[in-house]
């Protein structure tokens, strides 16, 4: 069940900015132990919930290699999304009308401050495991280096220390089919709707790749002059997007993931920041990935002390993270089997 913890006092954002207060939605699932030390916290990518057991079924969840049997597990909705926390569509108190499109730019960092809070709140000081894929992986990646005694392991996949200008170039040009549709700056639920879908459709692209593409969506049909299956399968995603998401949080949230640099503020080098990251670390890469591919999983395990490195393969490409849970979930078991608590 989504919980809400409310803070009312103002939130100072790494931009300078502040939100006068913050919300953050969040599902606990299990029972914290009597030494505290059983705590599991997954943070979630881009336009996932704080409902791990929904969108991670399979990785989380029981008889799965997160089991709420054997784990306190956590997972909080980030600010600027639309699943409960602070984004776009809540009030803001200073005028009483919802942010939309003036929503304030939140860094990855600034999305950890505010579940430290949440942590804090909880009663947890210690986590025993920090997981996330994709952007839920720059927030396990910030978070173990904003605390390095509170962390004491961490699992990342098809994610990176900083965004790539290739992760960068993709979000812009998502954000320039947002724009595209003026009713995005409107000031009600559902503005920019068209060019969310248009900009879900550039990430597809990303989310997936040529072998899927051509192995599942290719017309067999010759003759064909238009009406593609490829060209269906990318406008339903875009609607099926449209039905659960706000333009507004797509915007913002891809803003934050181009600021996404652990080494900014630390002395700007990427692998000087990873060596100082203590956890012990499961890195996995999946082969297909054009999104974060392998290269930057590589770079992580390479820098970080203490990390093992598993590539395996899906024919889902980078959002393989979300759907090879069997040999995700069987992986981390392995792991977590040779990490004493
Ligand atoms: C209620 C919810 O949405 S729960 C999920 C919430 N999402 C999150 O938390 C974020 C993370 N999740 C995701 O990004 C996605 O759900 C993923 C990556 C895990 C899986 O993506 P999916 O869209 O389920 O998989 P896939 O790319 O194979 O597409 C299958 C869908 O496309 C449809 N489809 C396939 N080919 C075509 C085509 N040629 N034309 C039209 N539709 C098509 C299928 O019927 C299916 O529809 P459905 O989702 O309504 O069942
Ligand atoms: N498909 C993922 C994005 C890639 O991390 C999501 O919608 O959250």
């Amino acid at each position: 069940m989504l919980q809400t913890l409310h803070i009312k006092k103002s939130f100072e954002l790494e931009s300078g900015d502040t939100l006068p207060e913050v919300t953050i939605g969040y599902h606990t699932y299990g029972t914290l132990n009597a030494s505290k030390s059983n705590v599991v916290w997954v943070c979630h990518a881009l336009t996932a919930n704080s409902d791990a057991t929904d969108w991670w079924k399979g990785v989380v969840g029981e008889n799965s290699a997160i089991d709420p049997n054997k784990y306190f597990i956590v997972c909080a909705n980030i600010l600027g999304s639309c699943y409960g926390s602070t984004g776009p569509q809540s009030i803001n108190p200073v005028t009483g009308q919802s942010y939309f499109a003036d929503f304030p730019l939140i860094t990855i960092r600034d999305m950890v401050k505010a579940h430290i809070l949440l942590k804090e709140h909880l009663g947890i000081s210690s986590v025993h495991l920090l997981m996330g894929g994709s952007m839920g992986g720059y927030q396990v990646l910030e978070w173990s280096v904003m605390e390095p005694g509170v962390i004491k392991n961490i699992f990342l996949i098809t994610t990176s220390p900083a965004e790539s200008a290739w992760g960068i170039a993709i979000h812009t040009a998502q954000r320039l089919a947002i724009e595209a549709d003026e009713s995005w700056k409107e000031k009600r639920i559902g503005a920019g709707e068209k060019g969310l879908k248009a900009a879900r459709a550039i990430g597809m692209l990303t989310y997936r790749n040529y072998d899927m593409m051509v192995h599942q969506q290719a017309d067999h049909d010759h003759e064909k002059l238009d009406n593609f299956k490829a060209s269906s399968y990318i406008n339903y995603q875009g609607d099926k997007l449209v039905k659960r998401f706000s333009a507004q949080s797509y915007w913002a949230l891809t803003k934050s993931m181009d600021s996404h640099n652990i080494s900014r503020g630390r002395g700007g080098n990427l692998a000087a920041v990873l060596r100082r990251v203590p956890q012990r670390a499961l890195v996995m890469a999946i082969a297909s990935d054009i999104l974060c591919p392998p290269k930057e999983q590589q770079f992580i395990a390479e820098h970080l002390p203490n990390a093992t490195y598993i590539e395996i393969d899906s024919s889902y490409g980078h959002d393989g993270f979300l759907v090879e849970f069997q040999i995700i979930s069987e992986a981390l078991t392995r792991w977590l089997g040779h990490v004493a608590e």
